[in-house]
């Protein structure tokens, strides 16, 4: 994209109630523009973001076999009345009464209407198990929205859903989606730590939350170092084999990781000093196993190998994709701005031209973006070199390729990392492969 006919607008200033670092940077950088309270649009540059994000979620759904289906935002209030969910989810949904007075409500979750889906498709123990996710927004009337994105009340989010014949079933479900949360965090380049956490209006006894390092988060963690170590796209773990979804599962599970609700001071004392580390963290995801609450409540069953009726055994998974696009910047920015991790950057690399009135500058720099104008932003902007500089550390792209005139005299131009400021001075014709 060339940056002077792009809708990327940089704004120097920001409104005052923009506290947090990526609240302020995402308006500076013209990523989103709030249209009401916690309501946003999303501009070119945020939304690729978004897009990335969604689309690394994606495919680590799809790597466990877990199958896309895309529910409506509004839904009927006669689902919710049935679970008995419609008064006990309280102020936070949002009620809505159609032209023929028909109750509806925009959706904050969705267990109620996928169990609804699968009632109607499955009736036998042979369909099972199912597993489902969409990426949908999601409406929830927040009482003080706050941290621009972070607490939104409209926000995107993936939510899978899992019906399995029994309890041993359901928790290989669990176990498959907990790896596949790792793999999604540590590939999207946040070090995010499953923790025990309290299951409230979902529901079930059986749910961990991910937490992404942050000072600015909202939950205060403990956890084991050691944790934050492990490679889990090269852990050796066969999903099609439970016993090694197990093992893996221990495994995770030995290094203590808690949040303030659920510290336990005694197994905190069993940590090596050395690997003791606190902190505040971001909760992007959180998974639970509920059991048959919906399917029971709702009177959704399959016909039993011996005839008899079963309730399946459910749990829901979500991400907070809007979410995570914040919290990637509270865990990874610089006084000067936004540092993105290079899976999710909006562009790969910026090319600042310093010679706007030098043709050879011009030819370089034309040359380098016509390579990979999809994932290169040409700052061909007429602005002082300070300008542009400025910008380019704001925006964060991981990388800025700095066209001067004497370096292109001497066929080189300088490649500077965004996240380490480490510059090099590369030949012309090495461009690529170095930013490999
Ligand atoms: N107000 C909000 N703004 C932005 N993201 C949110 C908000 N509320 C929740 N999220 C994100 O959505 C994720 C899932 O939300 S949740 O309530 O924990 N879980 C569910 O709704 C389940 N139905 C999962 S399918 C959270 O981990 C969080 O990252």
């Amino acid at each position: 994209m060339r940056l002077s006919s792009s809708f990327l607008p940089t704004l120097k200033e920001v409104p005052a109630e923009a506290q947090i670092a990526s609240h302020r940077f995402m308006l500076r950088t013209g990523m989103v523009r709030q249209m009401s309270s916690g309501i946003y649009a999303w501009l070119p540059a945020g939304l690729r973001v978004l897009n990335k994000i969604a689309d690394i979620v994606r495919e680590e759904q799809d790597a466990i076999n877990a199958q896309e289906v895309l529910m409506p935002t509004l839904q009927s209030a006669d689902l919710w009345k049935r679970s008995g969910r419609y008064d006990a989810y309280g102020p936070e949904m949002l009620r809505i009464v159609d032209r023929h007075k028909r109750d509806l409500l925009y959706g904050p979750t969705n267990e109620e209407m996928i169990t609804d889906i699968f009632d109607q498709f499955v009736t036998s123990y042979k369909g099972l198990p199912a597993l489902l996710y969409q990426i949908q927004w999601k409406f929830r009337d927040e009482i003080r929205p706050r941290f621009g994105v972070m607490r939104g009340r409209e926000f995107y989010m993936k939510d899978g859903y899992s019906f399995d014949l029994d309890y041993d079933s359901a928790v290989v479900t669990y176990h498959k989606m907990m790896l596949a949360y790792l793999r999604t965090f540590q590939r999207i380049g946040v070090k995010a730590i499953p923790m025990l956490a309290d299951t409230g209006p979902i529901g079930g006894d059986l749910s961990h939350e991910f937490i992404i390092l942050a000072p600015t988060g909202e939950s205060g963690i403990f956890f084991d170092s050691a944790f934050a170590e492990q490679n889990w796209l090269e852990m050796p773990v066969d999903i099609n084999d439970k016993d090694s979804l197990a093992a893996f599962f221990k495994r995770m599970t030995s290094f203590y990781a808690a949040t303030d609700e659920k510290h336990d001071e005694a197994e905190w004392e069993k940590v090596p000093q050395e690997r003791k580390l606190e902190g505040r963290g971001i909760e992007v995801g959180q998974i639970f196993y509920f059991g048959t609450k919906y399917t029971e409540s709702m009177d959704v069953s399959v016909t039993g190998s011996d005839s008899k009726k079963i309730y399946p055994h459910m749990g829901s998974y979500g991400i907070g994709v809007s979410r995570l696009v914040g919290a990637i910047i509270e865990s990874s920015h610089d006084e000067n701005g936004i540092i993105w991790p290079d899976a999710v950057a909006p562009f790969k690399a910026v090319i600042i031209n310093l010679g706007m009135k030098d043709q050879a500058c011009k030819d370089v720099c034309e040359a380098l973006y016509q390579t990979d104008p999809e994932n290169f932003l040409y700052d061909d902007r007429d602005e002082r070199a300070g300008a542009k500089f400025a910008d380019a550390d704001l925006m964060g792209h991981p990388w800025q390729i700095i066209v001067g005139p004497r370096g292109v005299a001497q066929n080189v131009v300088e490649v500077k990392r965004r996240k380490t400021g480490q510059r090099a001075e590369v030949p012309v014709d090495q461009v690529l492969d170095y930013l490999s």
